[in-house]
Parts: structure tokens; C-alpha cells; sequence
């Protein structure tokens, strides 16, 4: 696992903007390298703003949308179409502007669709299309992820793992059901650390003052159990993309040289 690395950028609108550059750039080394490119996005404001902030950007017709996979690190377990999903919220900042190739865009289930209310089915689905889209090159059973995207919650909560719940635990399985989020809503899917820790990189986001107390204990040595966003490291790379508010508790030991 990689060591994590801090990039603090001063507003949460310039966070967006640069990890939004950060991103183009990535998926089109990637799709020079290997033809394709495969992307986990999160729920939340800094990763729909971060969306936003790329559908924006006028260097997004850089990527070849239709070489690109899209998945999710979490869903919110809603019918399909709920203003409240986060593939919604995703079609809304960016997805519907570009030309993705519908067949890889890998969205969560929803709540109305073949397994019906049945979130722990609806997570064993979405683990077999995973795991149909790895090839023997992949580590574990889920495509090797350029980038895995997550937001970090104020009690240092990605993706939807909540700290001591039983998804954090969760060591064998690459998604499970959510049951009793403190998140509304209470039922969702998740990516277990595992899977998530199978990305080439894994880059978290904060901005604002009520994440300083999670991003700091998270990076201040605290177990995942206790400090989910602890656990939550790319196989090559682990970037936390901050704003200076987010940045304001770390230790000084951590702070970047170039902002000390
Ligand atoms: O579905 C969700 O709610 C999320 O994926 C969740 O993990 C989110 O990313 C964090 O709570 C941060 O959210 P904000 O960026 O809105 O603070």
C-alpha cells in the first residue's frame, strides 16, 4: 500500500477544478497506454463538484468518452432515478453532457430493479459484474481502477463505510448491503476496503471545516475500523485532495512542504 500523499489547495472550488485537470490527465495517459480507462466516482458534493468542475473544463473532449469504465464506490439503495442517487447526481453534474458509452456505465442497482428491495442481492449482483469485468491480470476479482474516487465524512466515513459498522470489517467480499447507515439514507451498496484497495490509485477528497477533525485523525495513525478513510489506499498511489479549511487540524509534520 502507498503512503499517503496531501495536495492542499486553497478554496473548495480550486480543489474541484484541479482534480478535475488531475483527472483528464489521468484517463487519457491511461487510454494512450491501454486503450481504455476504468474510473470509480463517488457520491457527495465534493465529488459531484468535482464533476461538475470537469464538465467544465473545455480539455474534457481530451477523453475518449467511449473507452471509459465507470463505477461506483457507493449507492445510495433508492429507485432508479431518485434525485437523492448518486449515479443521478452524476448524470446530472457530467454524464448526460458527454458521450459515455451507456454499456460501461456500471451504476449501483436501485431499489426497483431485479432484486427489489433486497440490498445484500443487489451488492452480490454488482460483485458479479465486477468480477466478470476482471481479467487475469486484475488483482481479486474487480478490474484493475485507474482512479477510485471517494468523499470523506465528518466522521471520516468513504464510500459507505461507517466507522465500527460491519461493512468496514467486511475482508473477503468486494461489495456488501449497508444496513443502519448514520448517512441518510440508512440502506445502501458499498465497495468493501478491499476492493477498494485494489485501485492503481485512490484519491480522497474534503473540503470545509466540519471534515479538519476526521482528515487529521485519519492521517494521524488511527485504525480503519475506527477511521475508515484510514484504510482507504491505492496500490500505487494515495492522494488526499484538500482545501486549506479541510487541511487546518493536520499535524504540522504532515502539512506539504510547499504550503508549511
Ligand atoms: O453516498 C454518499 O453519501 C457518499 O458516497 C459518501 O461517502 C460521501 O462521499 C461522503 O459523505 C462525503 O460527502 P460530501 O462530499 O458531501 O461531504
Amino acid at each position: 500500500m502507498s503512503t499517503p500523499q496531501l495536495v492542499v489547495h486553497r478554496d473548495k472550488e480550486l480543489m474541484a477544478q484541479a482534480a478535475a485537470a488531475r483527472l483528464i490527465t489521468k484517463i487519457v495517459d491511461a487510454q494512450a497506454s491501454r486503450g481504455e480507462a476504468s474510473v470509480v466516482l463517488t457520491g457527495g458534493r465534493n465529488g459531484n463538484g468535482l464533476l461538475a468542475a470537469l464538465a467544465a473544463a473545455p480539455a474534457r473532449d481530451a477523453i475518449d468518452w467511449g473507452r471509459l469504465d465507470l463505477w461506483w464506490g457507493d449507492e445510495r439503495f433508492l429507485p432508479e432515478g431518485d434525485p437523492e442517487r448518486n449515479v443521478t447526481q452524476a448524470r446530472e453534474a457530467l454524464l448526460d453532457q458527454v458521450p459515455v458509452d451507456p454499456k460501461r456505465v456500471h451504476a449501483m442497482p436501485a431499489s426497483d430493479g431485479p432484486w427489489g428491495t433486497d440490498v445484500d442481492a443487489a451488492a452480490e449482483a454488482y460483485a458479479a459484474e465486477l468480477a466478470a469485468a476482471a481479467d487475469p491480470e486484475n488483482h481479486g476479482p474487480v478490474p484493475t481502477f485507474d482512479v477510485l474516487m471517494l468523499g470523506v465524512g465528518p466522521d471520516t466515513h468513504v464510500a459507505s463505510l461507517f466507522p465500527e459498522l460491519p461493512a468496514v470489517r467486511e475482508t473477503e467480499r468486494t461489495v456488501v448491503g449497508v444496513h443502519g447507515a448514520p448517512k441518510p439514507p440508512p440502506t445502501r451498496v458499498s465497495l468493501t476496503l478491499p476492493a477498494i484497495r485494489s485501485a492503481r490509485e485512490v484519491w480522497l477528497l474534503a473540503a470545509g471545516e466540519d471534515k479538519a477533525e476526521a482528515v487529521a485523525i485519519a492521517l494521524s495513525g488511527a485504525g480503519e475500523i475506527q477511521a475508515p478513510a484510514a484504510g482507504a489506499q491505492g496500490r500505487q498511489r494515495t492522494l488526499w485532495l484538500l482545501d486549506s479549511t479541510a487541511a487546518s487540524q493536520l499535524p504540522r509534520s504532515l502539512y506539504p512542504p510547499a504550503s508549511a
